[in-house]
């Protein structure tokens, strides 16, 4: 359904000189260099997939999403939606899909959000039935009926992404590009979106690449990651995968009424790391152990009044993904 095969794009930037005679000498004689914003990616995403697209910033997800668009072409390799290439069949590829950057708004400023629904049924020549099926349904998944008399220009940033998603969906798209949806949204309206997409994913089978910098939109949201670093794929998997192999461990914290003697405290598959006063932290590998079959273990042994499991820190996981996978 979408499917990059080595996709190089270049892009050509002035080298600048310094000092006021560098500045002069670049202007009149500009020297040029290639740079490379994506860098040999190959993927390949089936439909009613969600995956996250990840990279720190500067990575290359933009410049992906907008050859996948048709905005750009690639320099080489190939790309295709839904079996065309956007660059040579821009139009059959733009009804197929639905963009929304989180970022700035697609929507009419001066217009009232239904003003701007009514141009796009026109834009995208959506059909009576069609329109009013997907604005009835926008309704009950993201309560536009309460905004659509604002004027687009009035609206709470949380209430201007509802409006923007909802304009994404008018023509029933079966691919939406979701470039950082929830940013700066307040944790209600981050969950509102989040909804919406698990819900568009479920009833229409849409299939959604997000790109974003939250993980939380990650753990809740997508079945499987994209990760790229300077312009390549570093990793492709399901999350549940990526933890295993990034961060194998989980952590069970014991609080005890009393400390027993120090054999208790043993268990051949977990290894205390930590000891404060009544407090015990063990490091047991998931593949390995249950946190259940570790607990029913060691309560036979130990004091326990209160207990906790704690999963290993996403945000530390894609942090050190993007450290390892810097070139040197
Ligand atoms: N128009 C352009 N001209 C020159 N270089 C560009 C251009 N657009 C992007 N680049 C470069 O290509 C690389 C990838 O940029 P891109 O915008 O795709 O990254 P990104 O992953 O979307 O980053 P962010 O998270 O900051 O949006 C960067 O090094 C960037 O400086």
């Amino acid at each position: 359904m979408i499917e990059c095969i080595d996709v190089v794009k270049e892009y050509t930037i002035i080298k600048k000189k310094s000092g006021l005679s560098g500045s002069i000498q670049s202007l009149f004689r500009p020297e040029k260099k290639l740079v490379r914003g994506v860098d040999g990616i190959s993927f390949r995403i089936e439909p009613g997939e969600i995956v996250g697209y990840l990279g720190p910033n500067g990575a290359g997800k933009s410049t992906t999403i907008k050859m996948l668009t048709g905005i750009l072409h690639p320099t080489s390799g190939t790309v295709k939606v839904a079996g065309h290439s956007p660059q040579v069949n821009r139009k059959a590829v733009v009804r197929q899909l639905g963009v929304v950057f989180g970022q700035r708004t697609q929507l009419y400023w001066d217009l009232r959000l239904g003003e701007t629904f009514e141009l796009l049924k026109r834009i995208y020549r959506i059909d009576t039935d069609t329109f009013d099926t997907n604005i009835r349904l926008m309704n009950e998944v993201l309560g536009i009926d309460r905004i659509i008399n604002t004027p687009v220009r009035q609206l709470s940033l949380g209430e201007r992404m509802r409006g923007d998603l909802a304009a994404a969906m008018l023509h029933s798209p079966s691919i939406l590009f979701l470039d950082e949806p929830t940013i700066g949204l307040d944790v209600e309206a981050k969950q509102n979106i989040r909804d919406f997409i698990r819900e568009m994913n479920r009833t229409r089978g849409t299939t959604i690449i997000l790109t974003t910098h939250d993980l939380d939109d990650v753990e809740q949201l997508c079945n499987r990651l994209i990760v790229i670093n300077h312009g390549k794929v570093v990793e492709d998997g399901p999350l549940s995968e990526l933890i295993l192999r990034m961060a194998p461990y989980r952590l069970l914290v014991l609080e005890l009424s009393h400390m027993p003697n120090e054999a208790a405290l043993y268990h051949p598959a977990a290894e205390l790391i930590k000891r404060e006063g009544h407090k015990l932290t063990y490091r047991f590998h998931k593949s390995k152990l249950s946190a259940s079959e570790l607990i029913g273990a060691l309560s036979t042994q130990l004091p326990v009044i209160d207990l906790s499991v704690k999963e290993p820190d996403i945000e530390d996981m894609i942090r050190e993904m993007y450290r390892s996978s810097v070139p040197v």
